[in-house]
């Protein structure tokens, strides 16, 4: 006898349905636990008890033969713990940095459906905000934005699983007086959108921003020599693309994007790897001020002595106070041909007494030394089971 489909959707609805209330449950039960927390002032990512909560998981589902996969279980319950763990830090984030009231003004490269407009939509739901767009044409506006106070935050794209560094971000970074004050990873999945129907032998022209076009390098070499041309944002590509209304040009951009323009998907995931991800920043005129019980990262400006190992003088202060580096970037200097500035981050909150003590002796190594920005690291890192 086989089942009816419809009843057995009508069940797989059903059982989604009570998992949602669980997890909205186990969600609320965040703001408890983050309560407590304020009080004993713990850490809020305790990873042994997450490697004992996920180790008891796989061991109770064996035990109770669920048939699910160690693996399935890992993946899920790390998706929710990294929930847990971030509504805990907007919790105590807010708390400490919040007056700007429900509206933020967040300025951001291109139009709506642009993925920095993406982002910057994520950035203020995850603080509960109204978001009121401030669209800019290039990144050099977007930090004026802030600079004038025509905006609150600024959104913008540092580096790409796929394409690396923005370097135009790192090099407005060196001259800004604005701080780093939050981070946001976002998947960019992109796509090939076309006006009404089309086919891809037809599609002789591409349309979208040089990041874009870098990042599906693969995908365009694949299509019988295809005109590029470079706009710039993916959403100014995209409203161009419908404006021109032509079964032969085809937009590269994000689905929800090409919705707002009434463009259709034709391919989807044509970037050059599946892990597409931007980490953007967010800055503002304020330095944020971080909870020592997050998880915190800071983002330093350094240029040292033209000297043999001068900057492995440097690092090595890191190493001697125990600082991991997450990430060391290098950019040029205008106007000191061949002279490099440094981008560091480190896994510190430069309102530990101890950090302070580590960048007094940071400047005997270096000619130059910023801090840029102090914020939560908002990736949270999956445990490891292994350890
Ligand atoms: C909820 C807590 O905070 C974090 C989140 C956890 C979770 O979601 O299970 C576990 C440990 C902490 O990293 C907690 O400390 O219990």
């Amino acid at each position: 006898m086989t089942l009816d489909l419809n009843e057995i959707r009508q069940q797989i609805t059903n059982i989604d349905r009570s998992l949602l209330k669980l997890l909205s449950e186990r969600h609320r039960l965040a703001f408890d636990v983050v309560r407590s927390k304020e009080v004993t002032q713990k850490s809020l990512r305790d990873l042994e008890r997450e490697q004992q909560l996920l180790k008891e998981l796989i061991e109770y589902s064996e035990s109770q033969d669920y048939q699910l996969e160690a693996q399935y279980i890992t993946d899920i319950f790390q998706k929710i713990i990294e929930d847990s763990v971030v509504t805990q830090q907007v919790y105590l984030q807010k708390k400490l940095n919040d007056q700007k009231g429900k509206n933020i003004r967040i300025a951001f490269l291109g139009k709506k459906g642009s993925y920095s407009h993406l982002a910057a939509c994520n950035y203020a739901i995850r603080y509960q905000k109204q978001l009121i767009e401030v669209s800019c044409n290039s990144f050099d506006e977007v930090f004026h934005k802030v600079e004038k106070e025509e905006a609150d935050y600024a959104v913008l794209p540092l580096e790409n699983t796929t394409s690396g560094a923005i370097n135009e971000v790192y090099d407005l970074l060196q001259h800004t007086e604005l701080s780093l004050v939050g981070e946001i990873a976002y998947p960019i999945k992109h796509c090939l959108l076309i006006n009404g129907e089309s086919d891809l032998e037809k599609i002789d022209s591409l349309y979208s921003h040089p990041q874009v076009i870098q990042q599906c390098s693969q995908f365009i070499h694949k299509l019988d020599s295809v005109h590029i041309e470079y706009c710039e944002s993916s959403s100014h590509a995209m409203e161009l693309v419908a404006n021109l209304n032509k079964p032969n040009i085809a937009a590269l951009g994000n689905a929800d994007g090409g919705r707002i323009y009434g463009l259709n998907v034709l391919c989807s995931n044509i970037a050059n790897q599946l892990n597409n991800i931007t980490r953007f920043i967010v800055i503002a005129k304020k330095p944020a001020i971080v909870s020592p019980q997050i998880h915190t990262k800071t983002l330093l400006l350094m240029s040292t002595s033209q000297q043999a190992g001068a900057l492995v003088d440097a690092l090595l202060v890191f190493k001697k106070h125990n600082i991991n580096m997450l990430k060391l970037e290098s950019r040029p200097i205008y106007g000191k041909p061949w002279e490099e500035m440094f981008y560091l981050e480190i896994e510190a909150n430069i309102h530990n007494p101890k950090t302070e003590i580590v960048f007094n002796e940071l400047k005997e190594y270096s000619n130059y030394l910023k801090i840029l920005g102090c914020y939560p690291s908002e990736i949270i890192k999956p445990v490891s089971l292994d350890s």
